[in-house]
């Protein structure tokens, strides 16, 4: 009696969630998370093999003991030589060893699957977004207005569907929301650290998303308020996220568009975390101004942006085809 119909599981898409545990509370832990999830998206048809045993429940079976070659086959409701194909992947990516004739997860996978929530974050976003890379790379270092058009990435993140509160909005917006999330969720120890010093006691986050970035700042600093300003649809299904954490009567949301309203004042703290990136210059500046009005005298301004991106001598990973995508978007040092 085979253990699973393979043939009938669905694929993984979306079901990872944030949680609690496997968050990083440093950020020596928070890098260490992200470049132990890259190893095992070195290559494009290794991440494909493990996205596939994790939609399938092999990495799971793994999970609770190592396999024999009759276990194995109890497993098996697929082609044998496709079967052995992702096994042989999963052994070469080192997410499963040999040990005799016993297969086994390996030490290394077993820690990583702490973070699994990114890992199978990470998987999702670089299979939606390398067809882009595929057809389009050409187009992405010549013709950024047209690579814009015509890249399925920008279809996720639809911001124009975040005005109007309706269901049909809020389950658009919620795919590309659940992964900036556990992105932030991971992220947020690198800079929460440097902000302990300053002492804030009341923080705007301006494109504060579904409040992870506020909440987890709360987290770390004693006293602190903490108010997301961002798209109506993406306030509400922030509301949704941060009520379900013991820091929800700290964290705060105030829907708007900073195209046209002003921010409310009274802040110690304005961040933008990975907001600006996706305005030209005028409108990142009149964003900047609308901030300066905002800020207590004295106040501190949180600017957190990805660098851009470099070639190291190891050549670039799999992985990296989430980036690559808005490598063009990188802030000008004009605006560092
Ligand atoms: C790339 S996301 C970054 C989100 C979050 N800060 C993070 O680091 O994951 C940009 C954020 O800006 C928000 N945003 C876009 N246009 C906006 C506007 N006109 N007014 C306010 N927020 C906006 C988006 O809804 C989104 O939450």
């Amino acid at each position: 009696m085979p253990l699973m119909n393979m043939s009938n599981l669905p694929q993984s898409e979306q079901k990872w969630t944030t949680s609690a545990a496997g968050l990083p509370s440093n950020s020596d832990e928070a890098s260490a998370a992200f470049a132990l999830v890259d190893e095992f998206l070195r290559t494009e048809i290794e991440a494909r093999a493990l996205s596939f045993a994790l939609g399938h429940g092999l990495i799971d079976f793994f999970f609770m003991s190592a396999r024999d070659a009759e276990e194995l086959a109890s497993f098996q409701e697929m082609d044998r030589r496709g079967f052995k194909l992702v096994l042989d992947l999963l052994i070469s990516a080192n997410v499963l060893e040999r040990d005799g004739d016993l297969i086994d997860l390996s030490a290394r996978f077993r820690s990583v699957l702490a973070y699994r929530d990114l890992l199978e974050a990470k998987m999702w976003f670089a299979a939606l977004v390398a067809p882009d890379v595929h057809q389009l790379f050409d187009m992405l270092l010549t013709d950024v207005p047209a690579f814009m058009r015509q890249a399925g990435v920008f279809e996720l993140f639809r911001y124009d569907l975040c005005l109007d509160v309706t269901e049909a909005n809020i389950e658009a917006t919620s795919r590309w929301v659940s992964y900036t999330t556990i992105l932030t969720a991971h992220e947020a120890p690198a800079c929460v650290e440097r902000l302990r010093d300053l002492n804030p006691t009341r923080m705007l986050d301006v494109g504060g998303n579904s409040g992870e970035f506020a909440r987890r700042t709360v987290s770390f600093v004693a006293g602190l308020q903490a108010t997301v300003f961002d798209l109506p649809v993406v306030c509400e299904l922030g509301q949704r996220h941060v009520a379900k954490f013991a820091e929800a009567d700290r964290v705060h949301f105030i829907p708007g568009d900073l195209r046209n309203d002003v921010l409310p004042r009274g802040f110690d703290l304005i961040s933008f975390k990975s907001m600006l990136h996706d305005w030209p210059d005028d409108y990142a500046l009149s964003f900047l101004q609308k901030a300066f009005v905002a800020l207590d005298p004295g106040g501190s301004l949180l600017i957190f942006e990805r660098a851009e991106i470099g070639v190291t001598g190891e050549g670039m990973p799999y992985s990296m085809v989430a980036n690559l995508v808005f490598c063009l978007f990188s802030l000008r040092p004009a605006l560092h």
